[in-house]
């Protein structure tokens, strides 16, 4: 089986459920169904799958792993997973989960979730395990097929069964199963239909959608509240959006985070009140920042196309203005959420560093040139 569909959707949930189910049927007639299941996120090679798949087994029959994990060939380790399943299993699935991330090391050889699949879907008929065998591949990538080898896609050949996302209804269902997370009586009426409404909204994905249920019963917790109420849960709402915002900073390029520090520096340290950027102040400031960290300096046009890029992700907003008669326009920026958390996000994990540290120097660097720019 492939099993695909976005994140959250119930993949891994729905096949360990259904997979218990048929463990206690053959328990009951006294047969033995083997559920190997492995997460294949951190998993490199091909040769560690396998050796994970024989631990695995190993672990859940309370057997000898019996081949080391690294010095002896991915044959051995395939023989030793047949060996032990063949032994303990009457009939055995095997569960692939996020399949798609075991590529394997080297970028031209097929990848090595497709010798996986192959080896594992024709165990069974070449005889190197007696037993009915089992895959089943989870993903979250719609296109995951096209990237088998045939030979693999031939032995595979998978039944699909998607996940869509969950709509409001279902992940309201699942959410009151819930509820023996709180304190009786702690959820007022509209807690629930709105963490599904929101979660519906912006992605139908259940572990957000519990995850946000659980953020708004901390606010209200830390709060001393009685009752988690509407605005708890729109609160913590609003965080999740921020630090998703705020992540989206940590993808950009050197240039486009230096950038970004400037204006947002000029915004967060500026004597005047509001906080909306000229762009030849954010400029100005730039320049001052690349010179003394000695980086790269862009033209002008450069530093506000990256800056007006920002706004695309929603952090900031920008306007054309005029400076009067004969005085030529610019643009001014303007913060949507905290400046100050942006610039901390982005001394994290660059040079800028260095600039922070002289925070007071910046600070007069920045209202010089402000008050340069309103003269
Ligand atoms: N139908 C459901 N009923 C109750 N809880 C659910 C349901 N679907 C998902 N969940 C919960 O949502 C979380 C995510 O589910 P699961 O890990 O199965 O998703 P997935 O589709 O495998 O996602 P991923 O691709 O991110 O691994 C889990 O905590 C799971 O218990």
């Amino acid at each position: 089986m492939l099993l695909y569909g976005p994140a959250g959707t119930g993949k891994s949930l729905i096949i360990g459920a259904v997979t218990q189910q048929i463990v206690d049927l053959c328990q009951s007639k006294g047969e033995r169904f083997g559920v190997v299941n492995i997460n294949c996120q951190p998993i490199n090679t091909l040769d560690q799958a396998v050796f994970e798949l024989v631990q695995t087994v190993a672990n859940d029959v309370d057997a000898e792993v019996g081949v080391p994990e690294t010095g002896v060939s991915t044959k051995r380790k395939y023989r030793r997973l047949y060996e032990l399943i063949n032994e303990h299993y009457d009939s055995v699935i095997f569960i692939l989960d996020e399949i798609d991330l075991l590529v394997g090391r080297r970028t031209n050889e097929e990848p090595a979730y497709s010798k996986l699949l192959y080896q594992l879907s024709r165990a069974s008929n070449t005889n190197e395990i007696e037993g009915q065998v089992s895959v089943a591949a989870l993903t979250n990538d719609p296109k995951f097929m096209e990237d088998i080898d045939g030979r693999a896609e031939s032995s595979f050949n998978p039944r699909d069964v998607y996940f869509p996302d969950y709509d409001a209804n279902q992940l309201r269902q699942i959410l009151e199963n819930r509820r023996d997370a709180f304190r009786p009586n702690a959820l007022t009426d509209d807690v629930l239909p709105l963490v599904s409404a929101f979660a519906a909204q912006s992605h139908g994905d259940a572990r957000k959608a519990i995850d946000l249920f659980r953020g708004a019963g901390d606010l209200a917790d830390e709060r001393d509240d009685e009752k988690v109420r509407e605005e708890h849960v729109r609160e913590s709402q609003e965080e999740i959006d921020k630090d998703r915002s705020l992540k989206l900073i940590e993808g950009l390029t050197t240039q486009k985070k230096i950038s970004l520090y400037a204006t947002a520096s000029v915004a967060y340290l500026s004597n005047l009140s509001g906080s909306s950027v000229p762009s030849p102040v954010g400029f100005k400031v730039y320049q001052w920042v690349t010179d003394e960290i000695d980086a790269d300096q862009m033209t002008r046009e450069t530093y506000v196309k990256y800056v007006k890029e920002l706004s695309t992700y929603g952090l900031i907003s920008t306007a054309r203005k005029s400076r009067g008669r004969g005085g030529g326009m610019y643009m001014e920026f303007t913060f949507t959420g905290e400046p100050e958390a942006m610039m901390n996000r982005i001394v994290d994990d660059t040079r800028l560093g260095a600039i922070a540290d002289q925070e007071d120097i910046l600070q007069s660097v920045v209202n010089a040139q402000l008050r340069e720019f309103h003269k």
